[in-house]
């Protein structure tokens, strides 16, 4: 199948054929890695996916349906459509300019002054037209004169949801205290070395390595992976990949998208989903050895360190080739129900990025071939394994890798909250963990919330899932009646919950002292949703600082 110049939605990646393959029992499961590769080879053979390229002519017509969308007042979907059309538009045309512009139209009537003038400058540094500039600078006038006026959304975050304990000092993004252990159970972990209490952030951890699903391509930082209210720019040569910052833009290409950028529509053919993200770290470390193959063979060829501690080196100064050494010294676990499918995947990637010459080049020889193939295929093990990925409504994922968020294991009784957003993962305590505990977060179950159908790609070895003794007595507890105190204490919570006249930050701090209050009498069924509500709270505080944390960045950037 032939896939028509220009239109993404034709592209059907390889892990679909695949995964329809797989299940018709028309593949064997248990091929090598060269018999999978034979076959993906002809297959790919066989789409011959078209490459994409800018094309100011498609940048209209996606302008035109975000100006429809616009006068509908649906200024989400103008807002994608707008920037699909400034992906696609090439650089220095009118198209790119009057994108900027249009977008500038949407934040105009959202209220959102600070976005509007970022736009309004891209557009005039983007040769906007001399015969439409009175109409924009009226804007640019209009926007100045709200936001003195004090008519500008809060550019203020009112909590700063940032690590609030001591920190390492060697790790400032890492609260003091915090060490890695590793038990024959979970490998390793992080350990508490002292006492923590709820509302503690213990980890505030930026990104370097992420996927980004095909179909968030326009609304996420290809890079650091931050929505920034949509108010991205553009990969000046390819019509995918769009970046919160000049600076992402550049840090991107260097690690990165200069190995990907004349074939990324072959690279979203393979998957659409978040799985770039794993060929990336392969590229990350070739960068960080100065694309000399041999010495990164040499490294990488040694018996992995599976006990290898992150925590050992020096964030304050990150040197990325360390960096790098600390991802690859990571022992997977092989998951069965999936490795067929990544196997696939590592060979649809192989083909795909060898079609590049600025690959190509660098990877000759057999012998190199076969360890770009194996690791390939190891990082898609551990991207899988390692990264923690934040889920939308409608299926569409980001992952991203970090070297010490990656190191928490999973709990169906967590202590913590992963939250990741604007490039940043965060993790926060919901209830106290005593000197000695291991700090477990969830990928997903949760033992409140039984009937969630989440499950983890693992067999979870947690308390609530041990099925021996200590598991039993530990789940016995659960439906324990709490004592009259408690129940009096949860009746005001709900009263403070419903109150119109508390703000939010009051309301989690009652929660917090509820936790705290009454940290003996965990687990029972109603501290669960006690933990939840603090959980979701959290998560919209959270929300509303990063959004007035992008606002005031736009500013700056503006200013
Ligand atoms: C994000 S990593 C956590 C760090 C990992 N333990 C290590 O040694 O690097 C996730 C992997 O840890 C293991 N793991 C995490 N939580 C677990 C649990 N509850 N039960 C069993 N294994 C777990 C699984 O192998 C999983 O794929």
């Amino acid at each position: 199948m032939a896939h028509p110049k220009n239109d993404r939605s034709a592209i059907w990646p390889l892990a679909c054929i695949y995964s329809q393959r797989f299940n018709a029992g028309k593949v064997d499961r248990e091929a090598t890695l060269q018999e999978f590769l034979k076959s993906v080879t002809e297959t790919i053979r066989s789409q011959n996916v078209t490459e994409m390229h800018k094309c100011s002519a498609k940048a209209a017509k996606l302008r035109n349906v975000g100006n429809r969308h616009f006068l509908d007042r649906k200024f989400q979907d103008a807002l994608a459509c707008y920037n699909e059309s400034i992906c696609f538009a090439d650089p220095n045309s009118d198209q790119l300019a009057m994108g900027y512009a249009n977008r500038s139209a949407v934040y105009y009537e959202q209220d959102e002054y600070e976005f509007a003038l970022l736009n309004i400058d891209l557009a005039k540094k983007n040769n906007y037209p001399e015969k439409l500039m009175p109409k924009l600078l009226a804007r640019e006038l209009n926007c100045k004169q709200r936001i003195a006026g004090g008519r500008s959304k809060n550019a203020t975050p009112r909590t700063r949801m940032s690590v609030n304990v001591d920190t390492n000092p060697r790790i400032p993004f890492l609260a003091d205290g915090i060490g890695m252990n590793y038990e024959p159970k979970f490998g390793r972990g992080l350990i508490a070395e002292k006492d923590f209490n709820p509302g503690d952030i213990i980890l505030e951890e930026k990104s370097e390595l992420c996927g980004v699903d095909f179909n968030l391509s326009y609304r996420n930082c290809n890079h650091c992976s931050s929505r920034f209210n949509y108010s991205l720019i553009p990969c000046p040569t390819c019509p995918f990949m769009m970046y919160c910052s000049q600076e992402c833009l550049e840090q991107n290409w260097n690690l990165f998208h200069r190995f990907e950028c004349c074939v990324v529509t072959k690279l979203y053919s393979v998957s659409s989903l978040s799985s770039m993200m794993h060929p990336r770290l392969f590229f990350y470390g070739l960068t960080q050895f100065d694309e000399d193959l041999r010495a990164m063979m040499k490294y990488c060829e040694k018996e992995i360190n599976g006990k290898f501690n992150p925590l050992d080196l020096d964030y304050t100064n990150p040197n990325r080739l360390e960096l790098f050494k600390a991802y690859h010294n990571t022992q997977p676990a092989v998951d069965p129900e999936n490795d067929h499918f990544f196997k696939i995947l590592a060979c649809g990637y192989y083909v795909m990025y060898l079609k590049n010459p600025a690959v190509n080049s660098i990877i000759r020889t057999e012998p190199q071939r076969r360890f770009f193939l194996r690791s390939l295929l190891q990082y898609i093990r551990i991207g899988f394994s390692m990264a923690s990925y934040s889920i939308d409504a409608r299926g569409r994922a980001i992952g991203t890798l970090t070297p010490i968020d990656s190191l928490i294991n999973h709990s169906c009784d967590p202590h913590a909250a992963t939250f990741i957003c604007s490039g940043t993962i965060k993790v926060v305590l919901l209830r106290p963990v005593r000197r000695g505990e291991q700090i477990f977060t969830s990928y997903g179950p949760v033992w409140w919330e039984e009937e969630s159908g989440n499950k983890t790609p693992f067999t979870c070895r947690c308390v609530y899932c041990d099925r021996g003794p200590a598991g039993r007595r530990w789940r016995a507890l659960i439906d324990r009646d709490f004592p009259l105190g408690a129940v009096d204490d949860l009746q005001k919570l709900h009263d403070i919950a419903l109150r119109m006249d508390f703000n939010n930050a009051a309301k989690l701090n009652a929660l917090k002292q509820f936790i705290k209050k009454h940290a003996r009498h965990y687990p029972e069924r109603n501290f669960g949703t006690v933990l939840d509500s603090y959980r979701m709270l959290l998560v919209a505080m959270n929300r509303t600082d990063v959004e007035a944390l992008e606002r005031a960045r736009a500013w700056a950037e503006d200013n």
